[in-house]
């Protein structure tokens, strides 16, 4: 497998601490990899290495099959980022700002403005200086400036940090059209799970500058196993019970009154009857699913997956 992204056990110290610590992250070509991690895991400084803003202390990063040093300046020409905030200058017009962009980058395809514009959904705010702009409008041009110079790898950081939903869907809407219709790669970060959940293909998690599990986000919902609850009276005998009369094993105990089973193939009227025979009072029983939060909140306090 080729990636457009690869880090070899990357790591960042500031101060003495390591704030990133032995990434080793794959970004294949024509996804969308997210990362996942709440405020200070180290999301940000991961971005800044792989644009090559900040240098590692340790590791090293691979881009489009090269390894990347302060030379980089070609590989760089062929991603758009946004780190933190877009930063424009306000007084000036979307338009403005793209050209000048254009401008610096040395890209002469000017005809490409309108029609990013456009793409962005922001055609109609010509002639509006960008202070005028709202959030959500902002984030847009800042991606319109990200994408003009039509790069392969996109790397956004919290892009829908602050929107409203509707200005999440948008985004989201969009980031998801320029993966499939213009094949470019994205490297995202969130630190909401929902939105992760809906926009990547690839999801890395980060937790304390670590990257605790990088998994297809297609297998994370087929992990999300259905198992039946029961709250009941006395949990060791009815326990006992499954296992003596149901020769069920793959259960737990979470609490005293209460048990999870993780059995397909049994149904919940066969459990209730052999429980009510041996005088176990059943007062719930219902089936559930593992949420992708409680997959996620076992990931990072380091447990396996119940099932
Ligand atoms: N220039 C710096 N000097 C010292 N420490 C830093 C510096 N930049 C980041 N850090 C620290 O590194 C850790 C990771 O920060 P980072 O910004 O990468 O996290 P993040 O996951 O992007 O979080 P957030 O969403 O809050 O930006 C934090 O503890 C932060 O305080």
């Amino acid at each position: 497998m080729t990636y457009l992204i690869r880090t070899n056990r990357l790591t960042k110290v500031y101060g003495g601490k390591e704030v990133v610590s032995e990434v080793s992250m794959h970004v294949k070509k024509g996804e969308i990899y997210g990362f996942l991690g709440s405020n200070g895991a180290g999301k940000t400084t991961i971005m800044k290495l792989i644009t090559n803003l900040i240098k590692p202390t340790n590791g090293y990063i691979e881009i489009f099959g090269e390894t990347l040093t302060h030379k980089s300046y070609e590989v760089l020409k062929r991603m758009g980022t946004i780190i933190e905030y877009p930063i424009f200058h306000e007084n000036l017009t979307a338009k403005e700002i793209l050209d000048l962009h254009c401008e610096y980058m040395g890209y002469y395809d000017k005809k490409e403005i309108e029609k990013v514009l456009d793409l962005v959904n922001l055609s109609h705010a010509e002639g509006k200086p960008v202070e005028d702009f709202s959030l959500g409008m902002k984030q847009r041009l800042g991606i319109a400036r990200a994408i003009i110079t039509k790069p392969e790898l996109l790397i956004l950081d919290e892009p829908i940090n602050g929107l409203d939903p509707s200005g999440i869907k948008e985004i989201r809407d969009l980031l998801k059209m320029l993966c499939k219709e213009y094949g470019i790669t994205i490297l995202i970060s969130s630190h909401i799970l929902g939105e992760m959940e809906q926009i990547a293909d690839t999801i890395g998690v980060i937790h304390n500058g670590r990257l605790i599990s990088e998994l297809a986000m297609s297998d994370v919902k087929l992990s999300q196993i259905d198992y039946i609850e029961m709250i009941v009276d006395d949990g060791k005998k009815a326990a006992f019970i499954l296992e003596d009369k149901l020769a069920i094993v793959n259960y737990k105990l979470v609490e005293d009154h209460c048990i999870r089973i993780y059995e397909s193939k049994i149904t919940q009227n066969t459990i209730s009857k052999a429980l009510m025979e041996q005088n176990v009072e059943i007062k719930e029983i219902s089936m559930k699913k593992n949420s992708l939060e409680d997959y996620f909140l076992k990931l990072i306090n380091g447990g396996e997956m119940s099932a």
